[in-house]
């Protein structure tokens, strides 16, 4: 029961720098097992930076990190790819190979991870991923030039889903996504949380995805999380930049939006 109540990822006294520039400077978050977590913050905070000390990519200056109950900055080779197994990572703009199909994508950490697995099940386990994601099973052969926008954001999903993953990293999903296919991006997301009982770690500047889907929401700011909460939590932060962000016209029409389907879905259930 205690291991369950352990965050799922914990950082504390995180700094990380380039040269003289200092991106975090004792940086702690929590991330609670099961939930979605959005990271917001101004441009250049720290946000991507942050996930790629979390998953092994940005070695810190100092501070501890554990996932999963181990410390992931003293794992050795073997432990650090039994770690790496159990997470899932859409990186910015989806980054799938663009010398390689949509199926193709989903069997690179297959492949990587489970080298003796025969081509047929390679096949099966993409074409199960790629509609996991709501893309149609002919787009598995297509190369992510001939997908829209949207389209390769699912792709990236599925490739970051191809193990079978309890922890999904997500940087920016929807950014470059019109309003309709942001949505449709935030409800897959939420349906997938629930249905494989995974833990989000979503960095985001969308307020919409905030209140559609986020359980708590950690805002960076000062190289620190200066807040961890609720939405209506933080809006009773007094803290310029939160009331900013939320309080904004952004955030208000965000909210009102919320509002509005509330207030439509209640019309229907009567
Ligand atoms: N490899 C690197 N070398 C030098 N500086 C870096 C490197 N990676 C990130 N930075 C710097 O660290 C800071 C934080 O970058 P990061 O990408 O984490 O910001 P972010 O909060 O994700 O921003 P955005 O919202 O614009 O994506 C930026 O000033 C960036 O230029």
């Amino acid at each position: 029961m205690a291991e369950c109540d352990e965050p799922i990822i914990r950082v504390r006294g995180l700094k990380n720098s380039f040269g003289d520039q200092i991106v975090h400077d004792d940086l702690n978050l929590d991330v609670r097992r099961g939930e979605i977590l959005g990271v917001v913050g101004g441009s250049g905070t720290g946000k991507s930076v942050l996930m790629r000390s979390i998953i092994g990519l940005q070695p810190p200056d100092t501070g501890e990190i554990t996932v999963f109950g181990e410390n992931a900055l003293s794992v050795d080779e073997a432990e650090a790819t039994a770690m790496r197994k159990r997470w899932g990572v859409l990186f910015q703009g989806g980054a799938l190979f663009s010398t390689l199909t949509v199926a193709e994508n989903v069997q690179v950490p297959l492949r990587e991870f489970y080298p003796s697995l025969d081509q047929g099940l390679l096949d099966e386990i993409a074409a199960y991923k790629v509609v996991m994601t709501g893309l149609a099973p002919e787009a598995g052969p297509k190369y992510p030039s001939e997908l829209s926008g949207g389209m390769r954001k699912r792709a990236g999903l599925a490739r970051a889903l191809a193990l079978d993953p309890q922890l999904l990293f997500l940087d920016e999903p929807t950014a470059g996504l019109d309003p309709i296919g942001a949505e449709g991006f935030d409800a897959l997301i939420k349906s997938l949380h629930k249905t494989l009982g995974l833990t989000v770690f979503l960095i985001t500047h969308d307020l919409d995805t905030l209140y559609a889907i986020c359980d708590r929401v950690a805002v960076l700011a000062d190289r620190k999380v200066i807040a961890v909460g609720t939405i209506p939590e933080l809006l009773a932060m007094d803290h310029p930049w939160i009331q900013e962000y939320f309080n904004g016209p952004r955030g208000r029409a965000a909210t009102a939006a919320v509002k509005r389907n509330k207030a439509q879905q209640e019309a229907g259930a009567v």
